[in-house]
C-alpha cells in the first residue's frame, strides 16, 4: 500500500507596508499546548475572533531564513530521495507571496535559499554524478508561457499527459545548471519576462503564477531517480474594487480568479471525496495536480496581509487553507531503468507501462527534525515534446522595481539573454497545424494499420457470430427454455453495430464506413486512453455522442415495450450489457458528461440485479429544448462570473455560510476543520 502524507500548511502575516496603519485584528498566537494559531477579528463583530491553528505560524517579524530553515528544508532531503516537492505561495494580492518566494537581494526568500540548499546538500553528501536542471514558466489568462526563453518569440506551451498519466508541459526548456552563480544569472533575467503590472494594492503585482522546477538526476546502478522541487509563486486573487484594475487589467484578474477558483474548487472535491476532480478546469490546477492529490509532498504558504481592507480575503484565504490541509497526496519515487534498451523491431510490442515498486523511508538527514517523509517508489516515464503556436504579444505594465529587488520584475520587452534556451528551441519549432497534423497522421496510420490486420478476421467472425446468434433464436424458439447468452461483451466486436445496421438499411455509404470505423476503434480498448487526448475538444465530443447514439441502440432493445418480443429477457440482458459497455466507452471520451454517468449508474444497477432498464425519452431538437439549453448556458455564465468575487466558494462550504454558521454556533464553539470562534480577549 503506498502511504499517505497530507499537504502541510503555514500561514505567515506580513509587516505593515509604507502607507498601512498597523492592524491590531489579526494575530499570532501560541496556545497551551504550543501549537501555533492566527486569530482574525470577525469583520461583522469585533467582539468575535476566528482562530486557526496551523504546523507553524510566523508573525510579522519572521525573517526569510526562519520559514526556510523549519518548513523549507527538510525538503531538500525529498528531493534527494528521488521524491517530488511542490511548494506554493498561496494569498490575496499584495499578501507577500512574491516576497517570501522570490525576496529581495538583502532577504533572500525560498526559491534563492532552496537552490542554494540543493547544491550545498550535493556537495557536503558528495553525491557523484547529479545533474541540475531548471525550467521556469508562467501561467497567463491561463496560457503557459517559458519564462526561459526570448518573451518576443515565446510560443504558448500545450500542456500534454504521457502514458503514465504524468502531466507535462510540452516543449519547455530545461536548462542545466552547475552552481548557484549559474542559477541567479537565469532567474534574474527570467523574472524580467515575467508579467507584473501595478494596481492601487500593489505597485509590482504579479499578474501570472509563476512555476520554477528544479529537477535534479541521480544516477544509481542500473537506475536513474529524478528529485524534482516545484517552487510556485502564485498570483493573488483581486477585488477589483479594491485594485482599481482598468479595463486591460480585468481580463487578467478574471483570468487569475478564475484559476484561483478552479483550485479551490479541485480541494473541495478532494475533501469530499468525489469522483471527479476538476483538474482539467484550469491550466493552473492541471499543472499542480500532482501537488493535490497526486505523488508529490506539498507545502502550502498561506500569506496574510493586514489590515481592514483585506478582513474578508484574509478570511477566504485562511478558509481554502484549512480546506487544503486535508489533502492526502501519496508521494513515490521517480525511477527510471538506466539500462541500455535494445535496439526496437519495427514490429516489437511498445514497452511495458512504469511499474509500481515497494514503498521505502526517507527520513531528512540534514536540517531540521520537524519532518520525516515516506515515500513509495514508481518509474517516471519518458516525456516527448511538442511544441505550441506563436505567442501573442500580451500587455503588461512595465515596471522596474528600484533597487530593493535583487530579481526585477518588469514586463519591459528586452532581448533574450539565455542563447541555450534559444538554441533549444528552434530544435523543436513546430506550429499548432503541425502537431495536429502528425497527432492526425499517427491516428489515421494506426486505425488504418489495425484495420487492415482485422479486416479479414472480424469479417469471417462476424459471419459466425451471426450463424450461431440464429442457431440459438432456433433452439429457444423451439424449446421456449432460457439459454446461457454466450453474446454480450464477450463478442461484442462484431455484434455492436448489427441491430443499427439492421434497422438502418437505407444508412448511407459515407455513415456506414464511420460506424464500422468505430467499431474497429471500440475493439482497441486500451489504446482509446491515449487516442482520447490525441483528439481535439470536438472529434472528442463527436465520437463520445457516437457511442452513445450505438448504446442507446442496444438499450431499446431492452426496453419493456420490446417485451412481446419472442426472446424477451436472455437476448435484452445481453444487450443491456453491449449498451453499458458502449456507454462506458462513450464516457471516456466525454468524461464530464453526469447524464451519461447517471445512465451508467442505471444500466449497471439493472445488469448487476437483472432488472427491467427504461431508457428516458429522446430529447426533441425544436424550440423548446434549445431554449433549455440556451437557458442553461446563460445560468452556467451567470455562475461562472459570480466566481471571481469569491474565488473559493461553492455550494457547500463557501466561506459566507461558514462564517454565518460560526456566528450562529454562538461563542467558543469549536466548528469544522479545526477552525474556533471564541469570544474576544475584550
Ligand atoms: N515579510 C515582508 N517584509 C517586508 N515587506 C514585505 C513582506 N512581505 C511583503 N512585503 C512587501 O509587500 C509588498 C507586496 O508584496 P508582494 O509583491 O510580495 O505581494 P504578492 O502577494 O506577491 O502580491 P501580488 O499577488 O499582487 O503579486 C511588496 O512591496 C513587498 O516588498
Amino acid at each position: 500500500m503506498v502511504s499517505v502524507q497530507r499537504v502541510k500548511i503555514i500561514a505567515r502575516l506580513r509587516p505593515p507596508i509604507p502607507g498601512e496603519l498597523s492592524d491590531d485584528g489579526i494575530k499570532i498566537t501560541t496556545t497551551d499546548d504550543g501549537l501555533s494559531a492566527i486569530c482574525v477579528n470577525n469583520p461583522r463583530d469585533q467582539s468575535q475572533v476566528f482562530r486557526f491553528l496551523f504546523s507553524s505560524c510566523y508573525g510579522h517579524d519572521a525573517r526569510q531564513e526562519d520559514i526556510f530553515e523549519a518548513d523549507v528544508k527538510p525538503l531538500i532531503d525529498v528531493v534527494y530521495s528521488g521524491a517530488t516537492a511542490t511548494i506554493f505561495a498561496y494569498g490575496v494580492t499584495s499578501s507577500g507571496k512574491t516576497h517570501t518566494m522570490q525576496g529581495t537581494r538583502s532577504q533572500p526568500g525560498v526559491i534563492p535559499r532552496a537552490v542554494e540548499a540543493l547544491f550545498d546538500y550535493k556537495q557536503r553528501m558528495c553525491v557523484h554524478g547529479a545533474s541540475v536542471s531548471v525550467s521556469y514558466m508562467e501561467i497567463y489568462r491561463d496560457e503557459v508561457y517559458d519564462l526561459l526563453v526570448d518573451r518576443e518569440t515565446a510560443p504558448k506551451l500545450p500542456v500534454r499527459e504521457n502514458d503514465a498519466g504524468q502531466v507535462f508541459v510540452a516543449n519547455l526548456s530545461s536548462l542545466p545548471i552547475q552552481d548557484v552563480t549559474e542559477f541567479n544569472r537565469l532567474y534574474v533575467t527570467a523574472n524580467k519576462q515575467r508579467s507584473v503590472g501595478s494596481t492601487f494594492l500593489n505597485i509590482a503585482s504579479s499578474r501570472s503564477h509563476a512555476i520554477l522546477t528544479i529537477e535534479i538526476k541521480l544516477p544509481q546502478q542500473n537506475k536513474i531517480l529524478t528529485g524534482k522541487i516545484n517552487l510556485v509563486d502564485l498570483a493573488g486573487s483581486e477585488n477589483n474594487k479594491l485594485t482599481g484594475n482598468d479595463p486591460s487589467r480585468l481580463q487578467e484578474s478574471a483570468a487569475i480568479n478564475k484559476s484561483l477558483s478552479v483550485l479551490g474548487q479541485v480541494v473541495h472535491a478532494l475533501n469530499q471525496g468525489a469522483s471527479r476532480i476538476p483538474y482539467r478546469n484550469s491550466k493552473l490546477t492541471r499543472i499542480l495536480q500532482d501537488a493535490l492529490g497526486g505523488s508529490s509532498v506539498g507545502l502550502l504558504i498561506c500569506n496574510l496581509a493586514p489590515g481592514v481592507k483585506f478582513r474578508q480575503d484574509t478570511l477566504n484565504t485562511l478558509n481554502f487553507a484549512v480546506r487544503t490541509r486535508n489533502v492526502e497526496n501519496k508521494p513515490v519515487i521517480n525511477e527510471k531503468d538506466a539500462r541500455p534498451v535494445p535496439k526496437p523491431h519495427f514490429s516489437a510490442p511498445p514497452p511495458p507501462p512504469p511499474k509500481q515498486v515497494p514503498l521505502a523511508v526517507v527520513t531528512p538527514v540534514s536540517g531540521s527534525s520537524r519532518a520525516s517523509f515516506v515515500v513509495s517508489r514508481t518509474a517516471a516515464s519518458g516525456v516527448t515534446s511538442a511544441a505550441g503556436p506563436s505567442r501573442v504579444p500580451r500587455i503588461s505594465a512595465a515596471f522596474h522595481m528600484a533597487e530593493a529587488a535583487p530579481y526585477p520584475r518588469t514586463g519591459k520587452r528586452r532581448e533574450s539573454r539565455i542563447g541555450i534556451a534559444q538554441e533549444h528551441y528552434s530544435v523543436n519549432k513546430w506550429t499548432n497545424q503541425e502537431i495536429d497534423d502528425k497527432i492526425s497522421k499517427a491516428v489515421e496510420a494506426e486505425v488504418e494499420r489495425r484495420l487492415k490486420e482485422k479486416m479479414e478476421e472480424m469479417e469471417r467472425q462476424r459471419v459466425a457470430d451471426e450463424k450461431e446468434r440464429s442457431r440459438k433464436e432456433v433452439a429457444i424458439a423451439d424449446t421456449g427454455e432460457d439459454q446461457p447468452h454466450e453474446g454480450g461483451h464477450h463478442n461484442l466486436h462484431s455484434n455492436v453495430l448489427a441491430p443499427l445496421l439492421k434497422r438502418h438499411q437505407d444508412l448511407d455509404n459515407e455513415l456506414r464506413q464511420r460506424l464500422q470505423d468505430l467499431e474497429r476503434k471500440y475493439d482497441r480498448n486500451k489504446r482509446d486512453g491515449d487516442i482520447v487526448h490525441k483528439l481535439s475538444p470536438m472529434s472528442r465530443k463527436k465520437t463520445g455522442r457516437a457511442y452513445v447514439a450505438l448504446a442507446r441502440t442496444h438499450s431499446e432493445k431492452c426496453a419493456p415495450k420490446r417485451s412481446q418480443c419472442d426472446i424477451p429477457d436472455i437476448a435484452s440482458r445481453g444487450d443491456l450489457q453491449v449498451a453499458l459497455d458502449l456507454y462506458r466507452k462513450a464516457e471516456t471520451y466525454v468524461p464530464d458528461n453526469i447524464k451519461l454517468k447517471e445512465r451508467i449508474i442505471e444500466i449497471e444497477y439493472a445488469v448487476a440485479h437483472g432488472t427491467e432498464f427504461r431508457p428516458s425519452p429522446k430529447r426533441g431538437k425544436g424550440r423548446k429544448a434549445r431554449q433549455g439549453t440556451q437557458a442553461r448556458g446563460a445560468n452556467m455564465k451567470l455562475a461562472l462570473n459570480a466566481i471571481p468575487e469569491r474565488h473559493d466558494n461553492d455550494d457547500e462550504s463557501n466561506e459566507e455560510e461558514t462564517i454565518v454558521s460560526l456566528l450562529e454556533a454562538g461563542p467558543t464553539a469549536t466548528v469544522t476543520f479545526g477552525m474556533e470562534v471564541v469570544n474576544s480577549p475584550n
